[in-house]
């Protein structure tokens, strides 16, 4: 069966950024499949399969580097995949339930994030945050909501300029929230006198390494010289399994135009989407289950493997990648 429009736009908001941030296209690509398997008309169960693997294949060709993209394909497809059906229609039955359970499972995650992060944000904090995060701005707004006071400096985040959604965001919750230039961020660390970094996180490795919008490994640096704690907020499903096995992230390159529409004759443009910052410059990562140090980051990695994966988060199994 041809795949429905709806699928092809959604892949396509995915892959232009009209649908952003690691946790939003992971909940949009559930909700695809799930949209998807409604949609389908035949009466075979295999033609079934082959479909629901096309659509699986398209959402996940969108965007390389957030792991939270495959793991949630994989969470729905794996229901389908292990499955056994008489029918189609069962089978259907079976994609839209795991397609809800994640996308339960992952707004649950954000809102115990800001629960959890909450914990760690002071009256009189001056905070840097890079980019926009729906977990950092879960940890914020429940913080703020709770009665602390801070102030929080939003970096604008060339070149898509997503700092301007978390400045807007912040400030509609009456949080006092000033934008500054990404080049300004060691200058604004030492005059304002930062006692915070928080930051999201699109793909965390095996050791601990944070895969995040391009410029936040700088960010981290300059924290590390300053001895600023910097704190990653991160669900769970963006710990790669991949990287269990050596497998690296794949840092995303994004057209050029991004940068600069007409560079000037002889001029090469490059622009890479995300940075790994180190484990090293990594204080504390926050999860929805629990707090840990980036050195943990393996062993929860480890549980997520051998758990089942509704209670994993819906980090896939890989089976031969714990062999
Ligand atoms: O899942 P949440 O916390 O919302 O966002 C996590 C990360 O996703 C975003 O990527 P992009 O803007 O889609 O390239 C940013 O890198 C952000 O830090």
């Amino acid at each position: 069966m041809e795949l429905p429009e709806e699928v092809r736009r959604i892949a396509e908001d995915i892959k232009a950024m009209r649908i952003r941030g690691a946790g939003r296209i992971a909940r949009a690509a559930a909700q695809t499949l799930m949209l998807a398997a409604e949609a389908y008309k035949g009466d075979s169960l295999e033609d079934f399969r082959a479909y629901m693997e096309e659509v699986a294949r398209l959402l996940i060709s969108t965007r390389p580097t957030a792991v939270s993209l495959p793991n949630a394909v994989n969470y729905v497809m794996r229901a389908l995949r292990e499955g056994r059906f008489q029918s189609p229609e069962d089978a259907r039955k079976a994609v839209v339930e795991a397609a809800r359970d994640f996308i339960e499972y992952s707004l649950q995650a954000v809102r115990r994030i800001g629960e959890i992060g909450s914990r760690l944000i002071e009256t009189g904090d001056r905070i840097i945050t890079h980019c926009n995060s729906n977990a950092v701005e879960s940890i914020l707004v429940t913080a703020w909501r709770s009665g602390k006071r801070f102030h929080v400096y939003a970096t604008e985040t060339r070149p898509r300029f997503q700092g301007y959604i978390t400045a807007r965001n912040l400030a509609r919750e009456g949080i006092p929230v000033t934008l500054v230039p990404d080049s300004a961020v060691l200058s604004v660390m030492r005059s304002r006198r930062i006692t915070r970094v928080i930051v999201g996180a699109d793909t965390i490795a095996a050791n601990g390494a944070v895969i995040n919008k391009i410029g936040t490994s700088q960010i981290a640096l300059a924290a590390h010289l300053h001895r600023i704690p910097f704190i990653v907020a991160t669900e769970t499903y963006k710990f790669s399994p991949y990287t269990v096995v050596g497998q690296p992230v794949e840092i995303e390159e994004r057209p050029p135009e991004e940068v600069l529409e007409n560079p000037p004759e002889g001029v090469v443009i490059r622009n890479p989407a995300f940075d790994a910052t180190p484990p090293e410059y990594v204080d504390m990562i926050v999860t929805e289950r629990g707090i840990i140090p980036p050195k943990s980051v393996a062993l929860v990695l480890w549980e997520l493997f051998r758990r089942r994966p509704a209670e994993a988060g819906g980090v896939k199994v890989e089976e031969d990648a714990t062999a």
